[in-house]
């Protein structure tokens, strides 16, 4: 049987199957805990440049469908499962995940002790990791992850931003801007379902995006460090900007070059939040959300920004929202379009219409 390793940085290798694509990958490790949402997970752009390790110890069991994916590929480089479902329930009448997975030219890896893998992370932090199926070459390949740059030091959100401005008219009777950092299509799907939507790319001055008459704009999920220099050069300036112009709604991604845009800082987490099952409390209540993030706010940088974080997460009281004390803008650190997840926060992309509509929070 074709053997195949899950390789780390510091030298701990993991033995398990080829599944997929046959191919060589390189990545950031990092963990997700949602029971389902695979398909939803590895096509989200903001997996760009990372290899997934699923917790749930099955992965596949509904096969995979057109409808699910969140952009027009994989961009996890690699999965990394307990097991996977070689005969899914056809519910869905899709392809099985090695089949879709062949399909996006990505390589997973099954038959990993996920549980030893996650609680390394876990007590370590995300490491930079390798899927080979050579054996002989990983004394060399641990030697090469000490010595790349993490994925993230890359432009990662220029990889997936569009291109070219897209106009997405619903005969709605509000107009919003959808500044495109590596967006989910669940958020333009749920923003298309309310408002119009004119997407821009990442590095759109803010002028462009005044010009469009656009009445407020929500600035999206995206891969990588919010602090990379062409983030801060293009995406933070033109929110910093638009940000006394125009009401805008920040998730994720968006939420973290709100911060920066202002003059707060971010960070690198441990190991990140990603999964469908993160609490988050905001306004005395508990929401369970849909996450995937590397990086957070720090709430001490806040001071003087004139933002204030108002949602933490209850597991590590990390900050999971902001909102504006006198300009009409407001974030989230988790995903409301969930996408995979619940969708206990669906209600903001209605407040984001009632905020463009009264001028403020
Ligand atoms: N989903 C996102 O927008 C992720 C944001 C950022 N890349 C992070 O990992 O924190």
């Amino acid at each position: 049987m074709a053997r195949s390793y899950l390789v780390l940085e510091d030298g701990t290798v993991y033995e398990g199957e080829p599944f997929g694509y046959r191919s060589d990958a390189f990545g950031e490790v990092v963990f997700a805990t949602g029971m389902c949402g695979y398909q939803e997970s590895l096509t989200d752009p903001s997996y760009q440049g990372q290899i997934l390790v699923m917790t749930f110890p099955l992965i596949g069991n509904y096969g995979t469908t057109d409808d699910f994916y969140q952009s027009d590929k994989v961009h996890a480089r690699a999965v990394v499962v307990r097991e996977y479902c070689k005969e899914p329930s056809d519910m869905y009448a899709g392809k099985t995940i090695d089949e879709f997975l062949r399909d996006n030219k990505v390589p997973g890896i099954s038959g990993i002790d996920t549980r030893d893998l996650v609680i390394k992370i876990r007590n370590g932090g995300t490491l930079k990791g390798a899927v080979t199926e050579d054996r002989e070459s990983i004394p060399d390949l641990v030697e090469k992850l000490k010595a790349a740059p993490a994925p993230s030091e890359g432009n990662l959100v220029g990889e997936v931003s569009c291109k070219t401005v897209q106009r997405f008219d619903e005969n709605k009777e509000i107009t919003v801007g959808l500044l495109d950092c590596g967006e989910k299509g669940g958020i333009l799907r749920d923003l298309r379902s309310r408002y119009n939507v004119i997407m821009f790319p990442y590095d759109t001055p803010a002028d462009v995006i005044i010009e469009s008459k656009v009445q407020g704009v929500l600035l999206s999920n995206g891969p990588g460090d919010p602090s990379h220099p062409m983030i801060l050069k293009h995406t933070a300036r033109t929110v910093a900007d638009l940000s006394s112009q125009l009401p805008l709604f920040g998730i994720c991604f968006g939420n973290q070059v709100t911060a920066l845009a202002l003059g707060g800082k971010t960070y690198k987490m441990k190991f990140g939040h990603r999964g469908c099952n993160q609490p988050v409390m905001y306004e005395g209540r508990v929401y369970i959300t849909s996450q995937n993030h590397g990086f957070a706010v720090d709430d001490g940088s806040l001071e003087g920004t004139g933002l204030v974080a108002d949602q933490f997460n209850v597991n590590d009281r990390t900050v999971e929202g902001m909102r504006h004390k006198d300009l009409p803008i407001f974030t989230s650190q988790y995903h409301p379009e969930a996408s995979p997840g619940p969708w206990d926060t669906s209600f903001l992309f209605d407040r984001f219409g009632k905020v463009i509509k009264e001028g403020h929070l």
